[in-house]
């Protein structure tokens, strides 16, 4: 496919490593309902359905872009990390207000055998997403380069066993724990399908890819290594492999983010994801001496920086600024985790506005 021609590329070359003339930014969670424009659309469809709908999702994708001209340096396709576990066969709903709701979650081990010989058609069933990213990378018109993205093994594996959202983990850590060869091969299942997903969403347009284990800091260090860590180093092996046999050349940036996995960043950083995303966990000069120049860091604001002043927003940025970005390189603004619904639009563009302002300097 022929698509319009990329004007901002800031962003992809900062992930090679390039010295840059300011860190491109962008925030986990841009679209969404803190902008009175996503509420306006959204009104009580369904939040599938929004996904599901191309020019709908195109439009929502592009909403933040368009409402931070200049200020915003990607955009992300609106969709969700749980259409995944709806390829898969499983049966998830949003619930207004409350967030993902499956069902038949995965208790039993025949739940899971019934995964495992699933028959998944990733190019069918989720045509709707790469109709999606075709739609939206024309409609941007080479404006900021487009993101495709998925979960991480381990956090689809929480959502479909949990069945939704969790505090204490019971059943996925009862499924590690109580049956982890299952588990293993239901992380298996879940990581075939994610390559071959980020692959497809490349052929249909996404020009940089991100894969969100936000429930990594649930898990132990060891658990770490033996239920993430091999499914993500899988993921950034394989997307490469399955892009070449789909005849695309071309390197795409992938970047990693284990929300609460600090333990593993030495090791994240070495997996071969051009960039690896910080909660805000992480004191900035840490993480940049642990990084050792291997790879582009991205993050690590708290987003409810968002909630106070003008003087704390330009205090906090500065301090995030000037330590990830000594070199002028390998450093992307982004917060630590995603927007809120209830943050004030006018504070995010204060925020964005010093991060160009900091970041120029
Ligand atoms: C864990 C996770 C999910 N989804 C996602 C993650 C990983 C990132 C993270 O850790 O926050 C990823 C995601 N979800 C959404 C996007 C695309 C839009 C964007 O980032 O700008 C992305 C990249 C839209 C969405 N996904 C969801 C909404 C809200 C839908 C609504 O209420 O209108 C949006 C805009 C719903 C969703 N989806 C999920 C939950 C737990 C919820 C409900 C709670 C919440 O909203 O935070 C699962």
């Amino acid at each position: 496919m022929e698509f319009p021609k990329l004007k901002n590329d800031l962003l992809l070359r900062t992930l090679k490593g390039e010295k840059v003339e300011r860190p491109p930014c962008w925030i986990m969670r841009q679209a969404g309902r803190y902008l009175p424009e996503y509420k306006a659309l959204k009104g009580d469809k369904d939040f599938f359905q929004l996904c599901q709908t191309p020019e709908i999702a195109a439009e929502l994708t592009i909403q933040p872009v368009l409402r931070y001209e200049g200020l915003i340096d990607a955009a992300i396709i609106f969709s969700d990390i749980l259409v995944i576990p709806q390829a898969l066969g499983m049966t998830v709903e949003m619930i207004d207000g409350q967030g993902p709701h499956f069902p038949n979650p995965l208790r039993t081990t025949d739940d899971i055998n019934k995964i495992l010989s699933y028959e998944v058609n990733v190019l069918k069933d989720l045509d709707w997403a790469f109709k999606a990213l075709t739609m939206t990378r024309f409609q941007l018109d080479g404006k900021v380069p487009l993101f495709g993205f998925c979960g991480g093994p381990w956090t689809l594996l929480v959502y479909m066993a949990e069945g939704g959202g969790s505090r204490l983990f019971r059943f996925a850590k009862q499924l590690i724990n109580e049956k982890p060869e299952l588990s293993l091969k239901l992380l298996q299942k879940i990581t075939d399908t994610a390559i071959e997903f980020l692959a497809q969403q490349v052929v249909a347009g996404a020009q940089v890819l991100q894969v969100f284990e936000s429930w990594g800091g649930e898990l132990s260090s060891m658990d770490f290594n033996k239920f993430s860590l091999p499914f993500l180093t899988q993921i950034v092996e394989g997307v490469p492999k399955r892009l070449k046999e789909l005849g695309i050349k071309d390197h795409i940036p992938m970047i990693v983010f284990a929300k609460g996995s600090w333990y593993a960043l030495d090791k994240l950083c070495s997996l071969g994801y051009d960039g690896v995303s910080l909660d805000w966990s992480w004191d900035p000069n840490d993480a940049v001496k642990i990084n050792n120049d291997r790879c582009t860091l991205q993050g690590n604001i708290d987003p409810g920086v968002i909630y106070g002043s003008n003087e704390i927003i330009s205090e906090k940025v500065k301090y995030m600024i000037d330590a990830f970005n000594k070199d002028k390189k390998q450093y992307i603004v982004n917060f630590g985790h995603g927007t809120h619904p209830f943050m004030d639009t006018e504070k995010i563009r204060f925020f964005l506005e010093e991060c160009h302002k900091y970041g120029s300097a």
